[in-house]
């Protein structure tokens, strides 16, 4: 059973090198599946994914999720938008995040097999993660994160760089985690991407959230003048 994680951020401040690059922020962020996080570069997007997951250093404020926070730390997953790769193998990849929960070999394996073959790299289980293109190791990655059926996933940028075929493949297999029970909280430049998959959005500007919506509400009828220009693909002042 997926327990909900919902979150809550009160007045949180990011702080680098003396300048605010993020908020003072205050959100509400429901479980509502997929929430995409939009804005311009530099709107501090990734940084609050960060603090969302609990590894960016904030200079004030405070955040809550709706269970005790090492249980939505325990449940929690992040790929980056460039996959970190052990120098090991494609089966060594996926069973190392379940050997850190300590399930038993004969589970690992069954994991790993049904990943591989969903990933399509089961006739590589053998090479080197890091021989493979970018897009299988952008899969891998994602597989490695869920193999561990996370609560939440973060994922920074998944497709950047990818040809169709590679994010068709990662959509699929993003909408098959959601549907599982899993929410994915992640940032995308590609808004026809955002426009598939999100249920709910969270425009941030300038370090600030500008506005928050259903995903519906948000395209058909934005809410703010960046969101207007941010969709237009005009300059967001
Ligand atoms: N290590 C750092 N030191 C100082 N400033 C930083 C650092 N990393 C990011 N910043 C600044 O923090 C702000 C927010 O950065 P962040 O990466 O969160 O934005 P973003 O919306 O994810 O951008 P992009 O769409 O370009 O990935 C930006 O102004 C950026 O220049």
């Amino acid at each position: 059973m997926k327990q909900d994680m919902s979150v809550s951020l009160q007045d949180v401040v990011v702080r680098r090198r003396g300048k605010i690059v993020l908020g003072p922020i205050t959100l509400d962020l429901p479980n509502a599946g997929f929430t995409m996080v939009l804005g311009p570069n530099g709107a501090g997007k990734t940084t609050l994914l960060k603090v969302l997951h609990g590894v960016e250093r904030t200079s004030s404020g405070w955040m809550s999720w709706s269970v005790p926070s090492q249980t939505a730390r325990d449940g929690q997953a992040y790929v980056f938008q460039s996959p970190i790769m052990l120098r090991r193998s494609v089966r060594a990849n996926l069973a190392y995040p379940l050997q850190l929960l300590g399930l038993d070999k004969a589970d690992i394996s069954a994991r790993v097999t049904k990943w591989a073959v969903r990933i399509g790299l089961s006739a590589a289980l053998y090479f080197p993660a890091l021989s493979l293109s970018g897009g299988e190791q952008q899969k891998l990655a994602l597989a490695r994160a869920l193999i561990r059926r996370p609560n939440t996933l973060f994922l920074d940028e998944p497709c950047a760089n990818l040809d169709g075929s590679s994010i068709r493949e990662i959509e699929e297999i993003l909408r098959e985690a959601v549907q599982a029970g899993a929410q994915i909280i992640m940032t995308t430049h590609d808004l026809g991407q955002a426009r598939r998959l999100a249920d709910h959005v969270v425009f941030l500007n300038k370090g600030q959230i500008e506005e928050q919506a259903s995903a519906t509400a948000f395209f058909d009828a934005p809410g703010s003048v960046g969101a207007s220009a941010f969709l237009n693909g005009d300059i967001v002042e």
